[in-house]
């Protein structure tokens, strides 16, 4: 973590004069509440007389393009300002003091991962995320404020920024990324439910958006049936695991709302976390789910916990994929491995 107190970004108005905050709103998150939450936040910002342009998603993908085309406008005015090429150590913590542009998600996870696989120089842009979702795994992950207004609070007077990593899932020759995890089996099963249910929005409406979930992944859990699974990590030999449930290969420590299943998962390290779930009496995983609330579930029969930099799988049988909760598609193989650069994450 880079200690900025002292630095011209720590003081309230050096910040609000050198940075164009930019926010990224998806009014929808979180069935509608997104668009309640930003007015909120909308009228903080006038108080304070902070310089802003927001932009309103319109559907998926839509967050990663406006994010994209931020990244290009403000690059070349770091490269100006001869910021941009390749530094290291001290020099890199005061380019991030000297940030252009705060770039920052409001949603939910999904918005949150679509925003930050759209940012591709990060020389110029610092980012900032105010959680408005029902799970909020990213938040969670990275102790952030989990109240939208004390997020905002965070980032508009910061006193630290982290680099974090962000994963990279490649499937059939084609990119997507991940800030939390991504997933293979039950895990994505349950995302891919979620995604199509009629009761969400309502659920969520009430504040209840949780009970979903819980929902759906008991009913996912009748359904399930193990496959085989092949993990390749770091080029070493390959390992079969002949009845896997689910695989959360995870950048940070909890998922599905709250679940750690890798308590030692930092975004911070060069890492990947796996957490793999085989052979085991349904009843059992019923049982163990709760006991990873708390991380408890890693003492089990059945629960691996494994770290690399780079894994392959390759399922005996298409599987649902995930990547930050959001429904991919159903495939066979994947490869998961870390980003090179390290993205400059606004935490308070
Ligand atoms: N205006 C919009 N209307 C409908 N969907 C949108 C809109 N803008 C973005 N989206 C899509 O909604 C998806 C989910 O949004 P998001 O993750 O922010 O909220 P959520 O699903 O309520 O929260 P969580 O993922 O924490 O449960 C995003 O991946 C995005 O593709």
């Amino acid at each position: 973590m880079i200690k900025k107190k002292g630095s011209r970004f720590a003081g309230h108005c050096a910040a609000k004069e050198n940075i164009m905050y930019c926010f990224i709103v998806n009014p929808n998150a979180c069935s509608g509440k997104g668009r309640k939450i930003w007015k909120r936040l909308a009228g903080i910002l006038r108080q304070e007389q902070v310089a802003y342009k927001v932009f309103f998603t319109k559907g998926p993908g839509h967050a990663t393009r406006i994010a994209d085309m931020l990244c290009t406008k403000y690059a070349p005015q770091a490269a100006d300002a001869g910021m941009s090429g390749k530094v290291s150590g001290a020099k890199q913590a005061v380019q991030a003091a000297d940030t252009l542009c705060t770039i920052v998600a409001v949603g939910g996870d999904g918005t949150a991962n679509e925003v930050i696989s759209g940012l591709h120089d990060y020389s110029a842009i610092g980012f900032g995320y105010i959680p408005t979702g029902s799970g909020n795994d990213l938040a969670r992950g990275l102790s952030l404020p989990a109240d939208p207004e004390a997020a905002l609070a965070a980032i508009l007077h910061p006193c630290a920024i982290r680099r974090i990593h962000s994963g990279c899932v490649r499937i059939n020759g084609k990119d997507r990324h991940f800030a939390v995890s991504t997933g293979i089996g039950f895990d994505a099963a349950v995302c891919h439910e979620t995604f199509r249910s009629k009761i969400k929005p309502v659920l969520n409406r009430i504040g209840l958006g949780k009970l979903t979930y819980l929902g759906i992944a008991l009913k996912q859990l009748l359904l399930l049936r193990p496959f085989s699974l092949t993990l390749v990590l770091d080029d070493k030999e390959p390992v079969t695991f002949p009845a896997v449930y689910f695989t959360a290969v995870m950048n940070l420590k909890y998922e599905g709302g709250g679940f750690m299943f890798c308590p030692d998962a930092t975004a911070e390290d060069d890492f990947l976390d796996i957490c793999l779930i085989e052979k085991m009496p349904k009843l059992k995983i019923l049982l163990l789910l709760p006991t990873a609330f708390k991380g408890r579930h890693v003492r089990y029969k059945g629960v691996h916990i494994l770290r690399c930099r780079r894994a392959s799988l390759h399922a005996g049988c298409p599987q649902p994929v995930h990547t930050d909760g959001e429904a991919a598609a159903v495939y066979s193989s994947m490869d998961v491995s870390l980003s090179k650069e390290k993205l400059p994450f606004i935490v308070g």
